[in-house]
């Protein structure tokens, strides 16, 4: 226990981190925790004998690396020379999209089947799937995948640990005048409901705690919370608190989401809500025998709005806490009836859609696709401005679920993509520990070689090769398809609450060095203290005191429009060798070909959105369509194409600043 805060420390705070060499050759704000997402890095080891198959189910021991059959793995035992890699460091708690994982523990059936667990958590944020797999010539095998992620946690995580982890930087970030949103994203039987709105410990429950708490405070006492419950089912909106009554949503004049007729009750305490609570969720099961077959084709969302009490319409924060659909929902197709298979699209439709407009955010887009789904529509003010995310991705540890667990590991891990080469570096430390496995057959002294070898080429890393990995990070996904895009650039008119926020402190690998020069000073990334009663336990890394940036919305307008060598008139400047590193030369080249790639993406983009039109259009005419649907069709269409040329303009502007930098300093 943290005894003065009472609250408990979770176990990956109080492991002992090993020491990590990269970590040492990287500026401490990158290691914050801004992006890690990990491409599954596979490894496969031939299945063991069958008789050794009959052993007890695993542990998760990160010293004992087992297989999918509940078999110690050929991983050896890590010599001394081993370090855990830097993936030991923790996130950092005020990133603007935090993606975490959680495992639960196997089910008493499960144990009784004697399945066995696939998911080891070796790492506060790594986590391995041993995949059963079987070749052509019948020989099973086992394919490893590891991911890393913000937080890991295992099955013996309580709710409380969890929420310390996820939901309690956004009750602080909400009071700061912030929009948040947490969800749960996994199969059914995995631990969604459990974890995000279990009656009695989900985190809403949590949350709203430490937020009653906190409206007590003197400096709060003029706000109050108000609660409301809806889910949405197969594109509607139904009131969970108010006899499923149908709702719709529109947005206010300052681009808030406005849930029309939705109702909300101001709450005091956390008994009340739980009865509140209690209520909705009647409502939501009843469904059972409707046309609502099963709770887990809707998400629910559980929303808890800060207004000021003199004047209810006056907003200052929102945190929505959503129970998705399980996602193995959306795949719902074949054999199924039309119900279901119309249910599976709209579930599938709307967790693409989350996806798109949670990378949108992460990668500090001005064009997200809300439209694409209700889901997405309801929560555009959490995508937009001043918002966070958590997704915690639910996974259920047994044999029969591999698939599944690896689908939604996936989709995780798209959600946030790599961006900085502290997670390169995290890559390679992972591939690393991986390779390792190979080495089953080495004596210890050569294993030891091994490590020291790897080591040192860890310690000698640099950029090279970063032009690859960006190449996973592109713009537009291919799965994205020709989706709407809406303009939702931040300007200082899109503040939604009329006053100033913090910085989110997005660290930007780009931006790094150029806005302090900008700007002259740090961005204090948590300028509030107003949850020193409250323990946030973050990492000492997140505050970013040397490299701290603001989001590319929030810098002044264009101060580098046109380069200052030609708007210099005497026209004198030149780069002198003092006046740029090598390095520099390299990271602006480095940039340049990351603007190509961009504008080559975006045109792309731009020559499907014109077919697509001009197909519909044709289709249209040839079926003797309405002319009105044309016009809306190509209202649509101007809308993205906007959308698409800002983006270009953005980007092209970018490197113009990069340019206009360099001259500045000559
Ligand atoms: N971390 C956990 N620790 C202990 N029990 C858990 C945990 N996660 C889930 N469970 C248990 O597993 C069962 C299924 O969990 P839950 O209902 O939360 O799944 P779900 O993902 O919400 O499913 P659905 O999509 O069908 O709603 C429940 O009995 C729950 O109590």
């Amino acid at each position: 226990m943290d005894n003065s805060t009472g609250r408990r420390i979770t176990p990956s705070q109080g492991r002992v981190r090993a020491s990590v060499p990269i970590r040492s050759r990287i500026p401490s704000p990158y290691i914050g925790g801004k992006t890690i997402t990990q491409p599954s890095v596979m490894q496969q080891q031939q299945m063991p004998d069958e008789e050794e198959e009959e052993e007890p189910i695993q542990n998760s021991s990160p010293n004992r690396r087992l297989n999918a059959y509940g078999l110690p793995s050929r991983h050896p035992s890590r010599g001394n020379s081993y370090s855990r890699p830097s993936i030991n460091t923790p996130s950092n708690l005020t990133d603007k999209i935090r993606v975490c994982v959680r495992k639960r523990p196997l089910n008493k059936k499960e144990v009784a089947r004697n399945e066995k667990d696939i998911a080891t958590i070796n790492s506060q944020r790594t986590v391995l799937i041993n995949e059963p797999k079987v070749k052509v010539d019948l020989t099973r095998y086992v394919e490893q995948h590891m991911f890393v992620f913000d937080d890991v946690f295992d099955s013996d995580a309580s709710n409380e640990e969890v929420y310390q982890r996820t939901a309690l930087p956004l009750v602080e970030y909400i009071f700061r005048g912030g929009k948040a949103t947490c969800f749960a994203y996994g199969q059914t039987g995995s631990g969604k409901t459990h974890t995000m709105l279990d009656e009695k410990q989900g985190l809403y429950v949590l949350a709203a705690r430490d937020i009653f708490n906190l409206l007590r405070r003197e400096e709060f006492t003029h706000l109050a919370s108000y609660i409301g419950f809806y889910e949405i089912y197969q594109g509607q909106l139904y009131d969970l608190l108010n006899q499923r009554k149908k709702l719709f949503a529109r947005e206010d004049g300052k681009k808030n989401v406005v849930i029309s007729g939705l109702q909300e009750y101001n709450i005091e305490n956390v008994d009340a809500l739980m009865q509140v609570f209690d209520y909705g969720n009647m409502a939501r099961s009843t469904g059972t025998t409707g046309a609502n077959q099963d709770s887990s084709r809707s998400h629910a969302i559980l929303q808890i709005v800060l207004k000021h009490k003199k004047n209810r319409k006056k907003f200052h924060g929102k945190l929505s806490f959503i129970d998705l659909a399980g996602s193995e929902r959306g795949a719902d197709r074949g054999d199924a009836d039309k119900q279901t298979r119309m249910e599976g699209a709209e579930i599938n439709k709307s967790l693409l859609a989350l996806k798109e407009c949670i990378r949108a955010l992460d990668q500090d887009k001005k064009h997200t696709p809300f439209r694409q789904s209700k889901l997405t529509q309801v929560l555009k003010d959490s995508f937009v401005g001043n918002s966070r995310t958590c997704m915690i991705a639910t996974v259920s540890p047994n044999i029969s679920n591999s698939e599944h667990t690896l689908n939604t590991l996936r989709y995780a891990d798209r959600v946030k993509e790599l961006k900085s080469e502290r997670d390169r570096a995290d890559r390679v430390a992972a591939g690393l520990e991986l390779a390792a496995n190979e080495l089953h057959g080495l004596t210890d002294e050569q294993r030891q070689q091994y490590y020291s070898d790897a080591q040192s080429k860890m310690d000698g890393y640099t950029y090279e090769g970063y032009e690859e990995e960006e190449e996973e990070d592109q713009v537009y996904d291919d799965d994205e398809g020709s989706g709407s895009f809406e303009d939702e650039f931040l300007s200082e008119d899109d503040d939604l609450f009329g006053e100033e926020m913090p910085s989110d402190g997005i660290v930007d690998e780009d931006f790094i060095g150029i806005s302090d020069e900008l700007f002259g000073k740090d961005i204090d990334n948590d300028s509030s203290d107003i949850m020193s009663n409250l323990t946030i336990t973050d990492s000492p890394d997140s505050r970013r005191s040397t490299s701290t940036t603001v989001p590319y919305h929030i810098q002044p307008s264009s101060p580098y429009s046109s380069s200052p060598r030609y708007s210099n008139t005497s026209n004198d400047n030149s780069l002198s060798s003092q006046s740029i590193t090598h390095q520099e030369i390299e990271d602006f080249l480095k940039n340049h070909r990351h603007e190509l790639r961009e504008v080559s993406d975006a045109n792309k983009q731009e020559t499907k959105l014109l077919a697509n039109f001009t197909l519909e259009m044709n289709s249209n005419d040839d079926l003797g369509g309405a002319h009105d649907v044309t016009v809306d069709a190509f209202e649509r269409y101007l809308d993205d194409l906007d959308g698409l040329l800002e983006s270009k303009e953005q980007i092209i502007s970018e490197l113009r600043r990069k340019i206009s930098q360099i001259w500045r300093r000559s």
